[in-house]
This record gives structure tokens, C-alpha cells and sequence, in this order.
């Protein structure tokens, strides 16, 4: 009975598998590149960030080296006696003239004025260049002592800052002040040379307002705040953001390569571990499918050493097989009892000698039955039957040419084909045959008074005879022998024809 096919449903894809494993390998690739750009980004923005940290910190420096500078001057001028007497008690011309002898030495100074203790310019303002913005300011309570700088834009090209300084006298009592405009120019000359060209960088007043700089901007730019000391106002140095170095984009250029390199060895690596696998489960399959229509076996010869061992077990498997096979195909052609060729190996031989009667050659088909053999059962027992029908299996073995096919055909039925003898010749190899089967009886000690009988027939060609027919027709012949006495082969003759009977 045929055994149920079984399908076992397989759990896992191996193109599955390597794809996972593929992906592993991008992604932890991928994590690394993804890491280094990250890392990359971080210190370029670090660097970015540390450069216009470092230009804030030059320019303010700068900048509060010029403003102590004129606050140092104001201060110095503020302590100076002389000034107190001409604030206190010079008349208008010689605190004018106080004035415009200072004036001439500071070409960087827009406005040079004396105030008095209420904070009104001491002469003509508009003389000292003082404008109404300032006196105003100079107005306000508080503002000869709180040292706050006042940056005044309201008249286009005479953009400056004030700066003012108290004046005592040596009781301490206030006598008023000296106040200073600046241009703004020198505060710019002092910023600007402390970045990169490309570098933006502005001084914002305490309400956000620019005082100077250039190129701020807003949006995604890298950007420092620095407060400057004493003044309220706020130093602003911008870069554009560069999200990479040159060494950065080298490093993720380089990793974006190596992950390439790294896919594409494994993309080629996979295919091949495939094509290759697929090409050995193949062999394998073909040697199986081989061996299961019992065709020659191609011998597997596998590509990877792990198929080494199914593969020589498969090999040893299929050579057992086919030798058992050969084994099986003898035993099924083969009597069992006499090791002559059988009634298969004869159907299977008939067409061959058909072909040699086809090409003009003489084949005859002899039929032989032994004489009497029941009674020899009968008398002498059933081995003792087997040790005759042994007998006359060695005299056919002994008496049949290379060519010639001796087999049993069933019970003490032989069939013999022979070729290329003629009738006499058939007589003198019946009578050798008839004269060794008695001697070999003798040679197994068995004095039994048998013979063969005989019938024969010539082959005619394929197209003409069959073995049916020729078989018939031995056995009628052989009848015929039965008929006339045994111990002895008659020819088969057409019924009609001479001699017929
Ligand atoms: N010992 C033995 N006997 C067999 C074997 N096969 C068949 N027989 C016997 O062979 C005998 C065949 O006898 P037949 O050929 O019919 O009769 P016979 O006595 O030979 O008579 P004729 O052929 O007319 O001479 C039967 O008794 C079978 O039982 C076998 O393998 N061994």
C-alpha cells in the first residue's frame, strides 16, 4: 500500500532569514552612521558656537576698552580743580573757552559741553553742538550722577552716544558736569575687526535697538549674547548655521561608502550563498528523482562541505539501491531452482533472436520436457526430481554457445534458442545434449531410466512470427516427440506439408 503522502508546511524562509540578517546589518550600520553624523553635527555646532563665543568675547573686550577710554577721560577732566573753579566761579567766556580748547584735542568727539547742576548746557548748546535731545536727557533727575550712556539716532550721519560725569567741589556739593558725545564710529571700528567677514555682529541698546553692527539677522543662524558691563546694552555675534566641517562630511561620506561597500558585498555574498545552495538542493533532488525512476544516478558533487554528508549518504544510499535493483532484475530472470534464465529472461531475449533471424540467420526454438518426470516425483520424491531437472540445467549450461539462450520455462519445460546450425546440426547438439543429461544424472549418482524429448521450430522474422506462435509450434512438434516413442526431437512441419504430423 502507497504511504500517504505527508506535506510538513516549512516554519522559516531562508530568504527571509538572510533578509533579516541584511537588515541587521543595516541597521546597525545605519545606527553607527546615523551616531557619527550626530556626533559630527554636535561638534560642529560646538566649534561654530565656541568661534562666535570667542569673537563676542574679543569684540566686548574691545568695545569696553573704548568706553573706559572715554569714560576715564571724562572722569579724569570731571576730577580736575581747574574745572571746578570754571564751573563754579568762571565767567561764560572762560567756561567757553574751557570748552573749545578741549574740543579741538578729541576730532572723534561730535559734542564737548559744561552742565550745571540742573543739568542745563552751560552757553549756547547749539555752539557746543549739543542738540535738544540731549539737553533733554541732560534734564532728567539723576542724570549727572548714574553714569547711564544715552545713545541718541534722531539726526541722520550724527548718530553718538552721550557720556557725562559729575563735578564737586572739595566739600563734595555738586556743581555740575561734563558732558561728551561720541560719533558712533569709533564703537563700530571697535567691534568690527574682531570677527570673520562672514560673521555678523551688532551692539543692541538695553530696549533691543541696534546701536552698531552689521548683518544680523534673524532665522536659523548660530548666534552669542554677551551683556557689556555697566551700560545695560548687549553684544549679538551671528554666524550662518553650518550644520558640518569639511572632516564631518568626509566622515559620513566615508561611512555612507563603507555601508555601500558592506550592502553590496552582502546583497552579492546572499545571492551567490543562494544560487549555490539552491544548485546543491537541486543535485540532490535530482540524484533523489533518479533513483526513484530507477535511472542511472548522478553522483552528487556538492559546492559547500556542510551538503558534504547528505550528499555521501545519498551517494552510498543510491549505489546500495541500484545494486539491489541489479540484484532484484537477475533474480527476476533468473529460475530460482536451476539458476538458467526464466520464461521472463526468454520474452525478454526472443526479440534479439528474431532480429538475428531477420538478418538471414538460422535460429531455431527447441522445446524440451523430460520424460516421465511425474514418475520420477513419484518413485524417487520431489528433491530427487529437483536433482534431475539440476541435471539437465548443467547440460544446457554446458551445451549453449555465448550466443544461445537456454532458459526454464516452467515444471520440466526448458526452451532453447539456437543460431546459425542447420538441421543436422540441431540433431548432433539434441543427441550431445541427451548423451551429457545422462551423464550428468550419472554424475549425481541417479540411474533413472529418463530422456529428453524434444520440438523445434525455425524462427521466422519479427513481422512474421511471434513468440506465441513459434512457442506453439515447438510444442507441437515436442507433442509430436511425446507421440513417437519420447527420446527423440522432431521439427516442427506446416500441417499440410510433407511429413506433417
Ligand atoms: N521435483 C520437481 N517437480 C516438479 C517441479 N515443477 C513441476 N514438477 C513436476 O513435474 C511433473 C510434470 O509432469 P508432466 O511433464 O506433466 O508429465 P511427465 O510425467 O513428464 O509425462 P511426459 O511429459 O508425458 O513424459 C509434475 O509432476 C510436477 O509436479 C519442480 O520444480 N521440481
Amino acid at each position: 500500500m502507497p504511504l500517504p503522502a505527508q506535506t510538513v508546511r516549512p516554519s522559516a524562509s531562508l530568504q527571509r532569514h538572510l533578509m533579516g540578517l541584511l537588515l541587521g546589518v543595516v541597521g546597525i550600520f545605519g545606527a553607527g552612521i546615523g551616531l557619527s553624523l550626530w556626533f559630527s553635527l554636535e561638534s560642529t555646532r560646538e566649534e561654530q558656537q565656541r568661534l562666535i563665543g570667542y569673537e563676542a568675547e574679543q569684540a566686548r573686550g574691545n568695545l569696553v576698552r573704548r568706553l573706559g577710554d572715554y569714560r576715564t577721560l571724562l572722569d579724569n577732566a570731571a576730577r580736575d580743580r581747574e574745572l571746578a573753579d570754571v564751573l563754579a566761579f568762571g565767567t561764560p567766556e572762560a567756561q567757553q573757552a574751557w570748552v573749545r580748547a578741549r574740543q579741538r584735542l578729541l576730532p572723534e568727539i561730535l559734542g564737548l559741553a559744561l552742565v550745571d547742576a540742573h543739568g542745563e548746557v552751560v552757553g549756547d548748546a547749539a555752539s557746543f553742538r549739543i542738540g535738544p535731545a540731549c539737553q533733554r536727557d541732560l534734564r532728567r533727575p539723576g542724570a549727572l550722577t548714574d553714569g547711564r550712556l544715552l545713545v541718541h539716532r534722531q539726526q541722520a550721519g550724527a548718530e553718538h552716544v552721550d557720556f557725562v560725569a559729575a563735578v564737586h567741589d572739595v566739600r563734595g556739593m555738586l556743581l555740575g558736569g561734563i558732558f561728551l558725545s561720541v560719533r558712533l564710529d569709533p564703537l563700530q571700528r571697535a567691534i568690527d575687526g574682531s570677527i570673520l567677514p562672514e560673521h555678523a555682529i551688532a551692539l543692541l541698546d538695553a530696549e533691543g535697538r541696534p546701536i552698531v553692527g552689521h548683518g544680523l539677522q534673524r532665522g536659523a543662524m548660530r548666534e552669542v549674547r554677551l551683556p557689556v558691563a555697566d551700560t545695560g546694552w548687549t553684544l549679538v555675534v551671528q554666524s550662518p548655521v553650518q550644520w558640518l566641517t569639511r572632516s564631518g562630511g568626509r566622515q559620513v561620506v566615508a561611512g555612507l561608502l563603507t555601508l555601500g561597500a558592506v550592502l553590496a558585498v552582502l546583497v552579492i555574498g546572499i545571492v551567490q550563498l543562494r544560487r549555490t545552495m539552491v544548485r546543491d538542493i537541486v543535485s540532490t533532488l535530482d540524484a533523489l528523482k533518479a533513483l526513484a525512476r530507477n535511472e542511472p544516478v548522478p553522483t552528487i558533487m556538492p559546492h559547500y562541505v556542510e551538503f558534504e554528508q547528505v550528499a555521501e549518504d545519498i551517494n552510498l544510499t543510491a549505489r546500495h539501491l541500484q545494486e539491489q535493483r541489479a540484484r532484484l532484475e537477475r533474480l527476476s530472470l533468473t529460475d530460482p531452482l536451476t539458476a538458467l534464465p526464466n520464461r521472463r529472461a526468454f520474452e525478454t531475449r526472443f526479440p534479439q533472436a528474431q532480429g538475428m533471424a531477420e538478418r538471414q540467420h538460422r535460429v531455431a526454438l527447441v522445446m524440451l520436457d523430460i520424460d516421465h518426470f511425474k514418475g520420477v516425483n513419484d518413485r524417487f520424491g520431489h528433491a530427487v526430481g529437483d536433482q534431475v531437472l539440476l541435471a539437465l540445467a548443467q547440460a544446457l549450461k554446458d551445451l549453449t554457445r555465448r550466443a544461445d539462450l537456454a532458459a526454464r520455462l516452467a515444471g520440466d519445460e526448458f526452451v532453447v534458442l539456437l543460431t546459425d546450425l542447420d538441421a543436422a546440426g540441431l540433431d548432433a547438439w539434441y543427441q550431445r545434449l541427451s548423451d551429457r543429461f545422462r551423464s550428468e544424472l550419472n554424475a549425481f549418482g541417479l540411474d533413472l531410466q529418463t530422456g529428453l524429448s524434444a520440438g523445434q521450430t525455425w524462427l521466422g522474422p519479427a513481422s512474421r512470427d511471434s513468440i506465441d506462435d513459434a512457442l506453439m509450434r515447438a510444442d507441437h512438434a515436442l507433442y509430436q516427440a511425446k507421440e513417437r516413442g519420447r527420446g527423440r526431437m522432431v521439427q516442427y512441419v506446416e500441417p499440410g506439408s510433407d511429413g506433417a504430423g
